[in-house]
């Protein structure tokens, strides 16, 4: 498929903002002469495909916050809507593509690299990326922000208070970390870095004090992507 000229001329900066992010993946020091490759089907070729723009939704926060019930969600009511979503989960990127990694900074670090590159993959193929990692350092979730075109990276901050999260406690996590079982627990005796200007700030209770169900969180969520026109093109 070949796009109109006039579309072509009008997304130059964002498609080769893309093409930047894009060589990214292939110019580490290893890769040296590694040319990037030009592509003919454009970005907004894939949009018009799709009816949608991609983008990344990230979401961060504690563990037991709520990042994958959310995303699931998310991905549930827009799949079931015609979109096209993938989620990419920290538990199950963990048994593979990540599974030789632990939680000391330099691996969780190299984690969110390497989801910060499929992710822009995904994004760049036009779908609608959720991304539910703690990712705790600011830094690391920023070097993914730069990695797209401006707007496209959406930082979903899961504003549940680390007391809630321990009462929830799912996996039993909480219970072993404070009992020193697990060393480096985030929100015990490692570092969260709350994101200070988050495009999206879910909180687990309303003004009121009424708790928020995960179906009203993932539709705030929705609302947002529709606004910015991610859900048509
Ligand atoms: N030390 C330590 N600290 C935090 N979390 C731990 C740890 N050890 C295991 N787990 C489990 O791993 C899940 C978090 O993985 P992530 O890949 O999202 O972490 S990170 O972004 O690299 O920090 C996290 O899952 P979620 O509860 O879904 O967040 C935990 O179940
Ligand atoms: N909005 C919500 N209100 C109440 N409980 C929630 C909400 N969102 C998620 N939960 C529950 O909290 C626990 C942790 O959710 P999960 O999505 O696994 O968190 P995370 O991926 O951040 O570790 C689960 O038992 C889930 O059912």
């Amino acid at each position: 498929m070949r796009a109109e000229p006039f579309t072509r001329a009008k997304s130059q900066s964002s498609a080769a903002s893309w093409r930047k992010s894009s060589a990214s993946i292939v110019c580490s020091s290893n890769s040296k002469g590694v040319q990037l490759q030009e592509t003919s089907v454009t970005k907004e070729d894939r949009q018009r495909l799709l009816h949608q723009e991609g983008c990344i939704v990230w979401l961060t926060g504690l563990s037991g916050a709520g990042k994958s019930t959310v995303a699931f969600t998310v991905d549930q009511i827009l799949t079931s809507r015609g979109k096209l979503t993938y989620v990419l989960d920290g538990d199950n990127i963990r048994r593979g593509l990540c599974k030789d990694l632990g939680f000391s900074a330099a691996d969780r670090q190299e984690n969110i690299r390497r989801i910060g590159e499929v992710a822009t993959l995904f994004a760049d193929a036009g779908l609608i990326t959720l991304v539910s990692f703690i990712s705790p350092y600011k830094r690391d979730r920023e070097i993914v922000r730069q990695m797209v075109p401006p707007g496209h990276f959406i930082e979903v901050f899961m504003n549940v208070p680390l007391e809630v999260c321990e009462l929830r406690d799912p996996k039993g996590l909480y219970k072993l970390a404070r009992a020193g079982v697990i060393k480096g627990f985030t929100g015990i005796d490692d570092p969260y870095e709350k994101p200070e200007r988050p495009e999206i700030s879910l909180q687990h209770v309303n003004e009121k004090g009424d708790p928020v169900s995960p179906d009203q969180m993932a539709w705030t969520v929705i609302r947002y992507l529709s606004d910015k026109g991610f859900l048509s093109g």
